[in-house]
């Protein structure tokens, strides 16, 4: 052995007898205590070990298997996002109704929320391994389906088995790459995944813009086109190990060792090795062996603590609104004065490419500034923008254009639309929409008109009908009204998306990944995908109804306080995990709720108070005292 080598041995292992010191639980009384407060001298030590770790080991196969496994990622974020550009070809070409538009789109969810529930019961059985291959071999088929559908029937077909395989990869990815990376990289490593998601989502919008030319078949390349990562996903993972946390779980030791050996190059394994297996073998006196894991986990309080904390995170994450805002971006870019369709597609573009950049910065600060910071400094700016943006539609719903023109003729000046005397309220009915006239910045000749069912690019009659009347200045606006305040709504969005990509949009998932025991990981993730995929489906399907009811100002505002809420709920509930190792993160959520809040400059010294035979000692900034 070499002598840097023996050395870094000789650290570790010191680190190793430290960290089993100061972490190793003991049942005193049916009460779960930590013995043995560590020293200032002891966590310097520690915090030595760990650099001297982190520069020396950054094995590169741990960011093949990393690259590989957030593909799941990208299909994700390329399954959700394709779809609406698709849907603007095949409503034309298949003549869908809106009933079969809204199920074609809303059925991927629905089915990843169920199949999000499944892959934790798969996951326990078959590995993590498996179920990714498993969802990449639904992604490869789904996509087949799709591409070569006859119908609106096998279309949908198609759309079920693509939303089984991101159920699936949604909550095994994160836990897979989060098992095999060495704790100074898993929250970059996890967060990849998420970056691969926004990264799908901004290629899904360049093939949308891209073969939104194509008059027929162009929604057959948009779909089809997922097989090829799919694939490349499912021939990668042929090769690839699985779990190494999972094997020892399933008392495959041997093999486990040899996993850990190739995923950690040369270093010595045996410290993280007896870490696992120890977390293990301490699993009677968590959970206990009875019963469902979901009941175990919410029998115990520190699992229940964490899948609340987890589900949390999910349920935020999705209620401060982010489908609706990526998902109406191009209208939000249309009220500014992007009036060309096509335009407005290639627009939109930019708004994928903004989650995916500053997602990157997510990638940047999870370990420069640990997860806790990261994630509520990312929801109070959510939280922040969306009331610019809610307060930019309260200005532009103020001041909104009248409806100048009024139908004469009796059957028409009927209809509900023609009794709407300002812009705000027509735009707001799904059935009409604003037909004008502009001079400069004034406008002229405006009317509300009901909007043409086959299609919401024009009116039903009028000027705005059809294309080649709309001359002279005229424009048709569905969903939403010229305003001088669209600046305002812009900025919103672009603070939004600054505010939101580096941490409410990787962190649940970053965080779910890493906050249970082994015995728990699987359920737990799976219960928070699930409840992810839920209240994803329950925004974006209530989103117009809210507008409708409340105004989109009032929308806004509603997802500004969730997030205010969540905010709280962050700030009270969840503690840092970042350097921790996985087994060691249980003890963090032992405490109360609301005393999780450990601060970053907590780390090394998370738990305040550690019972040692009866005395209680307190961690100061300098050293343990006793303090009884
Ligand atoms: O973390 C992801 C990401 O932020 C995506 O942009 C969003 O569409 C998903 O719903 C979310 O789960």
């Amino acid at each position: 052995m070499s002598r840097k080598q023996g050395d870094h041995d000789y650290t570790l292992r010191s680190m190793s007898n430290l960290m089993g010191e100061r972490w190793r639980k003991v049942t005193d009384g049916g009460e779960r205590s930590l013995i043995k407060a560590p020293s200032s001298a002891s966590i310097n030590l520690e915090r030595a070990a760990r650099k001297q770790f982190q520069q020396d080991v950054t094995p590169g196969f741990v960011y093949v298997l990393a690259a590989f496994s957030a593909m799941g990622g990208f299909l994700f974020g390329y399954d959700t996002g394709v779809i609406s550009g698709a849907m603007l070809l095949l409503k034309k070409e298949l003549e869908l109704s809106a009933l079969w538009q809204e199920m074609l789109i809303s059925s991927t969810v629905a089915a990843a929320a169920l199949s999000a529930l499944l892959g934790g019961v798969l996951n326990g059985l078959f590995g993590r391994r498996v179920c990714i291959l498993l969802a990449s071999f639904f992604f490869t088929v789904g996509g087949i389906v799709l591409s070569t559908a006859p119908g609106k029937e096998v279309l949908l077909a198609g759309r079920l088995i693509v939303g089984v395989g991101l159920g699936i990869a949604c909550m095994t990815v994160p836990v897979y790459i989060a098992e095999a990376s060495p704790p100074h990289l898993r929250g970059q490593l996890v967060t990849v995944n998420t970056l691969f998601i926004t990264g799908g989502q901004f290629t899904a919008s360049l093939v949308d813009g891209a073969f939104s030319y194509l008059q027929h078949d162009g929604w057959r390349y948009m779909l089809g086109l997922s097989v090829l990562p799919a694939v490349l996903q499912f021939i990668g993972f042929l090769f690839l190990p699985e779990s190494p946390r999972w094997l020892i779980q399933r008392g495959l030791t041997q093999k486990a060792r040899r996993v850990l050996s190739q995923i950690r190059g040369n270093q010595n394994i045996d410290e993280e090795y007896d870490s696992i297996k120890n977390s293990l073998d301490e699993e009677d006196s968590g959970g206990g062996n009875n019963g469902p894991v979901i009941w175990r986990m919410l029998t115990y309080p520190p699992t229940r603590r964490a899948l609340l904390v987890g589900c949390g995170l999910h349920m935020f994450q999705q209620v401060s609104g982010i489908n609706t805002i990526m998902y109406y971006s191009a209208t939000i870019l249309q009220m500014s004065g992007v009036r060309d369709d096509k335009l407005a597609i290639w627009l939109a573009c930019l708004t994928t490419l903004t989650n995916f950049l500053f997602t990157l910065l997510g990638v940047w600060l999870v370990e420069r500034v640990g997860r806790r910071k990261l994630t509520l400094g990312s929801i109070l700016g959510t939280c922040l923008s969306l009331s610019v943006l809610a307060v930019g539609f309260l200005m532009s719903a103020q001041h909104s254009p009248p409806v100048t023109l009024h139908p004469t003729n009796p059957s028409l000046a009927n209809s509900t639309c023609s009794k709407y005397q300002l812009c705000e309220p027509c735009m707001l009915d799904p059935k009409c929409g604003f037909c004008y006239r502009e001079n400069g910045s004034a406008l002229l000749a405006s009317s509300c008109v009901p909007v043409n069912k086959a299609s919401t690019e024009h009116a039903a009659w009028g000027r705005c009908s059809n294309s080649s009347l709309m001359k002279d200045q005229t424009y048709w606006a569905y969903n939403y009204c010229p305003t001088s305040y669209s600046w305002l709504v812009l900025l919103g969005l672009v603070l939004y998306l600054a505010a939101f990509a580096p941490g409410m949009g990787p962190m649940p998932w970053t965080i779910n990944s890493e906050i249970y025991p082994l015995w728990a990981r699987s359920t737990g993730n799976a219960c928070a995908a699930g409840v992810n995929w839920t209240f994803n489906i329950l925004v974006s399907l209530t989103f117009l109804h809210l507008a409708q009811y409340f105004t989109y100002y009032g929308a806004f505002f509603l997802y500004s306080s969730m997030a205010l809420l969540g905010f709280f709920f962050i700030y009270g509930c969840l503690p840092e995990t970042k350097a921790r190792r996985l087994e060691e993160i249980e003890a963090l959520f032992e405490n109360q709720l609301c005393s999780c809040g450990a601060s970053d400059s907590d780390e090394g010294r998370q738990v305040e108070y550690i019972r040692v035979k009866g005395s209680n000692y307190h961690l100061s900034d300098n050293d343990a005292s006793d303090v009884d």
